[in-house]
């Protein structure tokens, strides 16, 4: 069994009056990918957010690498935690490049200035999310795709040990969710992200957190947490769960016709 680089016991989370997390827990084991998946609202966002310590959580208790969050100085944290979130603040004056850089400022003192090491990490982070050719580019002018990328070679280049990742192939054609997860995944560190598409997370993650209304509903592999009955109870749709032909992880085809008053059944009969 990997060791534990994140450990996640009895979180909740209350915002005026309204439980928004409740009894979370959950541990990510050294180099595995782990989907937090759920409906519009489960509560995804805000579980990342205490990770990140954006938000201060209402109870329980939150350790990386065996020491309280709360204890590890801004600094520190960014240079063992990486967060690509789902909205980004507006970057007007930086090429992308430059915004591929910034990933370095954890690991710079004031004076430093940027070595030829720092250049080959971020050239490569570059070429690795397929940017090379938009570095001089202001990264304002990138596609909403191209922005991701971008985001995500500036967490590379801050070379994390936990990689936080909100919605990452929210503006990615199907190509880049598939390269950009592969190539998250073959970092070979820890990641969390949340991911809509079940059966990107089925195919990308070791372990997958089934959240619904701010509770932990099923955690396990691919296969334990994505039954037919866990999806419909959840998610409210009808589906077939498979095997897939290639990696053998679960495989959901969805049916349709959820409009007002229409039953459906998974025959359709
Ligand atoms: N700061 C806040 N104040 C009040 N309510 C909040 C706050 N942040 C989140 N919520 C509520 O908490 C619930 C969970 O929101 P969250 O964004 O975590 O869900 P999510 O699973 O990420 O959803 P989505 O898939 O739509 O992105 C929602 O009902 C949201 O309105």
């Amino acid at each position: 069994m990997p060791e534990s680089v994140l450990d996640v016991e009895h979180l909740f989370w209350q915002v005026n009056g309204k439980t928004i997390l409740a009894d979370i827990h959950f541990s990510l084991p050294k180099g595995q990918m782990l989907g937090l998946i759920g409906p519009n609202g489960a509560g995804k966002s805000s579980l990342l957010r205490c990770l990140y310590r954006f938000i201060e959580p209402s109870g329980g208790n939150i350790t990386l690498f065996s020491k309280h969050i709360s204890n590890y100085s801004a600094k520190a944290l960014a240079r063992t935690v990486a967060v690509v979130q789902q909205d980004t603040p507006h970057y007007f004056d930086l090429t992308t490049e430059q915004l591929v850089s910034m990933g370095l400022t954890p690991h710079k003192g004031l004076f430093d200035s940027t070595t030829q090491r720092d250049r080959e990490l971020i050239d490569t982070a570059l070429t690795k999310v397929g940017l090379s050719q938009h570095a001089q580019q202001p990264y304002e002018q990138l596609s909403g795709g191209e922005k991701q990328r971008a985001l995500i070679a500036r967490a590379i280049v801050q070379q994390p040990q936990i990689l936080i990742l909100d919605e990452p192939t929210n503006h990615l054609d199907i190509r880049y969710q598939i390269q950009i997860l592969e190539l998250v995944a073959s970092l070979g560190i820890s990641v969390i992200a949340s991911i809509h598409d079940l059966n990107l997370a089925s195919a990308m993650c070791d372990k997958l957190l089934l959240l619904d209304q701010g509770k932990l509903i099923a955690k396990g592999n691919p296969t334990s947490v994505l039954t037919e009955r866990q999806i419909s109870d959840v998610f409210g749709v009808c589906c077939d769960v498979n095997s897939h032909p290639q990696h053998g992880k679960p495989l959901i085809s969805y049916f349709y016709g959820y409009q007002a008053n229409n039953t459906v059944s998974k025959h359709n009969d």
